[in-house]
């Protein structure tokens, strides 16, 4: 199965099924000298971790995780950093009919068509925990960015078609659903009462914002900024939409509108009065506030029945059993700041070698 490696110097391979031994993530190419502990890495786990509230599935793993290599007397060695969770609440038993047919939305008929085969218990290497990997190695990628200066914040923007209406940053971590606004995530946690009741669930949208982000960070043509965020993003399972600045509004707009005026501050920094190309011309980083959205899709395996097929020629009605997320969006906050964490780690070590006069500088010196 090729595909589990992203990132070019700054390079992660995700390893590891939901019904497994373990999942986990080998970093590659992060720079000596760095201080890092397991609890730098269990603050973002824990904020992905199922059954966390009423709205997660109610698995119950700690996802604690294990540094096995790359750390030494408490700072990162420059060699590869392996880090591990071991699955300790399987239930195997719940996918015993989903062995022999395809759940709707979910992704057991496409790994059946490419492979013929596949390790249909919790979805094997297609179930959301294979995030792990990814949220373990984006906290070390945002220890990188924070001695940089660049920080990242995401949340959830809304569920369903309830949005919030402040961006009231303490409140994030003050309720379930992640959401800045109080009463919003009051209105959510209703409505999404509802989809539970009947059987059902719900999708949304999350926003992360990246303060401190240098000016001329992407590379030019085919590995520009916002197409490596692209990719990033639409890599984690579910999501269907992704957007940078205005996004698909920009198709409504008028240049005169959409365009943001360059003004000089006061210390003849090059700034902007608006910020409808979210942080990024070009490919590359413009010096404002990057700003994406991902769109989530409702979760797929849902209790009500729904019509399918089975691997024996028979269209069937399928029951599903088993433990889900009513909804993605809250746990897949941290899965969305990992990913773009990974993403400028990366694009700043690329640009390193952008000017002859940079090298020199650091060779020189
Ligand atoms: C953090 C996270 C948790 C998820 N939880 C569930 C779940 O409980 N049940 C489920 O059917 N899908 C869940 N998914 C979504 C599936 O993994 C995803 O829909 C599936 O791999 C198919 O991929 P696609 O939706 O991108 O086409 C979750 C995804 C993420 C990122
Ligand atoms: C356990 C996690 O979420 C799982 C994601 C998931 C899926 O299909 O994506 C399906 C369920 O798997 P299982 O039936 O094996 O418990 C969720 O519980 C996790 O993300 O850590």
């Amino acid at each position: 199965m090729a595909g589990s490696t992203f990132g070019k110097q700054f390079k992660i391979t995700t390893w590891g099924e939901s019904h497994g031994a373990g999942v986990g993530v080998v970093i590659d190419g992060c720079p000596a000298g760095l201080s890092l502990s397991s609890e730098d890495i269990q603050l973002y786990l824990n904020r992905r971790k199922p059954g966390q509230s009423r709205f997660t599935t109610p698995r119950k793993e700690d996802d604690a995780v294990e540094i096995l290599s790359g750390v030494f007397e408490g700072k990162t060695t420059g060699t590869p950093i392996s880090l591990v969770v071991y699955n300790c609440n399987q239930k195997s038993k719940d996918y015993s009919e989903i062995a022999a047919c395809y759940r709707p939305g979910h992704a057991d008929y496409t790994f059946d068509a490419k492979y013929g085969f596949r390790d249909y218990r919790g979805g094997g290497r297609s179930s959301g925990r294979e995030t792990i990997g990814r949220v373990a190695a984006g906290a070390v990628a945002a220890k990188i960015l924070k001695e940089l200066g660049i920080n990242l914040t995401a949340y959830t923007k809304s569920i369903g078609d309830i949005s919030i209406s402040t961006l009231d940053l303490a409140e994030i971590a003050n309720n379930a659903l992640y959401m800045p606004d109080a009463d919003a995530a009051a209105k959510a946690s209703a409505y999404l009462d509802t989809c539970m009741q009947e059987h059902d669930s719900s999708g949304g949208v999350i926003e992360c914002i990246i303060d401190g982000m240098p000016a001329g960070i992407g590379e030019p043509v085919f590995d520009k900024l916002d197409a490596d965020l692209a990719k990033a993003i639409f890599s984690i399972g579910a999501v269907k939409g992704f957007e940078i600045g205005d996004g698909f509004l920009t198709s409504f707009a008028k240049g005169s509108e959409n365009n943001d005026a360059f003004f000089y501050d006061e210390n003849g920094n090059v700034c902007k009065k608006t910020n409808h190309a979210g942080g990024i011309l070009g490919g590359m980083s413009d010096g404002a506030p990057i700003v994406l959205r991902a769109a989530v899709k409702p979760t797929p395996s849902i209790f009500k029945a729904q019509q399918t097929v089975n691997r024996s020629g028979e269209n069937i009605t399928l029951e599903i059993k088993g433990r889900h997320d009513p909804v993605i969006v809250p746990r897949a906050v941290v899965v969305v700041e990992s990913m773009a964490a990974l993403v400028l780690v990366d694009a700043l070590m690329e640009n390193m070698s952008s000017r002859l006069e940079h090298m020199i500088e650091f060779y020189n010196s």
